[in-house]
């Protein structure tokens, strides 16, 4: 039996999966949590996907791995391969006003044009031009700029700082895909090239950039092993992969992101900047929306009414659709779409029949799935096809958000058995590396909740939303 690899680098947690590269069948796995935080020292990465991987019994036996990442992220590295500072996540929204600046400096419209999207704080541009505009002497140190997944790719071949790797600090070593290189900001997906002007306009001056590899190209091998290693991607590209998503499939995530994206043939341009215009990770292309406040609202409203995520539930099936026009517009860290970095969460509508555990906790689920709801009808706006959807994440194995969204959503919901998608695609991608044809692993659906659209959800949620 010939062995793949797929990891998924995400802001939680890093998890591994070992997959028959023939059947797609799971043969062991192993996950490891990441620092809490909003700016993390990439190094925690790297000590969680060895512990990962240990606890998935080793890479023995496989014969290529690839890795999937959060995306965004800004790893600096200086000229001897370390790390500048620690790396500024996709949901760090310290640099706002960094994305207005070069917005209004460069025009939307510019933006769009060249990159797909509009930076917003979680993109990689804004947060240079953060580190170039408050620390300076640390961005006049940047000789190289990575994503969480290049950073870890690299590790893993065997560079990193002369002290910690075997094979050193050669920058030029540093690879990336499609798919994480559009969440940057400086690269074209009309193009396929980094965009050098915008990149330099965001930090101030050259540095190197991660060579982008084809879907299916080797990036090398593990250090010390033949192990092919994989491209890697971002972690929306890999769950699309991971899903084997056609065209008109629409996938919503519900994991510490809120994401709805579709795969479509052309890549799009959208100046209002809320579909961002990434690339996948098999040559095609992922408009995406992103939310920062999804299955960590479920979180902390559990938290809240003291139950865990399968009571929080049954108290919300125990509410009718509208939670008695009960309305959570849930910002609790801000938001990113829509771009209300500095916003914080708001309840609408307590009355003394709404306000009841019941309610509360029905409004939480609406409250997020209503956000996603918005971003499928951008999306749609965009004119990409949009079909069934496909519910993932760790929010998604909720019985009561599948069937609430199944009420909030329009088009038929279907959720594939819980699994790790992202990782799965990584591990899709490994294979497609080693033999040179992609894998079509089957997919098991685990349900597929009746339609049951109520207007009434989103028609509240929009009277309230900015
Ligand atoms: N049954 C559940 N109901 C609601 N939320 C859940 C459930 N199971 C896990 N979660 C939440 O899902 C999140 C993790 O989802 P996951 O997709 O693994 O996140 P990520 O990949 O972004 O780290 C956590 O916030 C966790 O509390
Ligand atoms: O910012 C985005 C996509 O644009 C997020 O998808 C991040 O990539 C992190 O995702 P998770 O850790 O929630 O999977």
């Amino acid at each position: 039996m010939t062995l793949v690899a797929g990891v998924d680098s995400s802001t939680q947690n890093c998890k591994v999966v070992i997959r028959d590269a023939a059947t797609g069948d799971l043969v062991r796995s192993g996950r490891a949590g990441h620092p809490h935080g909003t700016e993390v020292d990439p190094e925690h990465w790297w000590q969680a996907l060895r512990t990962a991987i240990s606890r998935a019994e080793g890479l023995d036996g496989v014969a290529a791995i690839a890795i999937a990442g959060q995306q965004h992220g800004l790893i600096a590295l200086d000229i001897d391969g370390r790390v500048i500072r620690p790396a500024l996540l996709w949901n760090d929204t310290r640099s706002a006003a960094a994305a207005r600046d070069l917005v209004s400096e460069t025009g939307a419209e510019t933006y769009a044009g060249r990159t797909g999207t509009v930076p917003v704080a979680s993109f990689t541009a804004a947060k240079l031009r953060w580190l170039r505009d408050n620390e300076p002497d640390n961005a006049a140190k940047v000789a190289a700029v990575a994503l969480p997944h290049d950073w870890l790719t690299w590790r893993l071949r065997g560079y990193g700082p002369a002290a910690s790797s075997p094979l050193g600090p050669e920058l030029g070593e540093l690879v990336t895909d499609r798919s994480d290189a559009s969440g940057t900001a400086y690269w074209n997906p009309s193009t396929g090239e980094y965009d050098l002007e915008l990149f330099e306009r965001a930090l101030g001056h050259a540095a190197t950039l991660p060579r982008i590899l084809g879907p299916s190209e080797r990036a090398g091998t593990a250090a010390g092993t033949s192990i092919v290693v994989g491209a890697g991607a971002g972690d929306n590209a890999g769950a699309a992969l991971g899903l084997g998503a056609a065209r008109g499939d629409v996938v919503v995530s519900i994991g510490t992101s809120g994401t709805v994206f579709a795969v479509t043939g052309r890549p799009t341009s959208d100046s209002t900047g809320t579909v961002a215009g990434f690339a996948d990770a098999t040559g095609l292309f992922l408009p995406l929306v992103a939310t920062l406040n999804a299955a960590r609202v479920l979180d902390a409203v559990a938290g809240v009414l003291d139950v865990d995520h399968d009571r929080l539930g049954l108290l919300a099936l125990e509410a009718p659709p509208g939670s008695h026009g009960l309305v959570l517009l849930p910002y609790f860290e801000g938001e990113r779409t829509p771009n209300l970095p500095d916003a914080t969460a708001t309840l609408f509508g307590l009355t003394l029949r709404s306000t009841t555990r019941p309610a509360l906790a029905r409004a939480a689920i609406e409250g997020m799935l209503c956000g996603l709801a918005d971003g499928l009808e951008a999306v749609r706006g965009q004119g990409v096809e949009t079909g069934r959807i496909l519910l993932i994440g760790g929010a998604a194995q909720n019985a009561a958000v599948q069937a609430i969204a199944a009420q909030t959503f329009e088009p038929p919901v279907v959720v594939p058995r819980p699994g790790e998608y992202v990782a799965d695609g990584a591990a899709t991608q490994a294979a497609w590396a080693l033999t040179g044809t992609r894998p079509r692993w089957p997919l098991s659906i685990a349900a597929e909740p009746a339609p049951d659209h109520r207007p009434v959800i989103r028609e509240q949620y929009t009277r309230h939303a900015p």
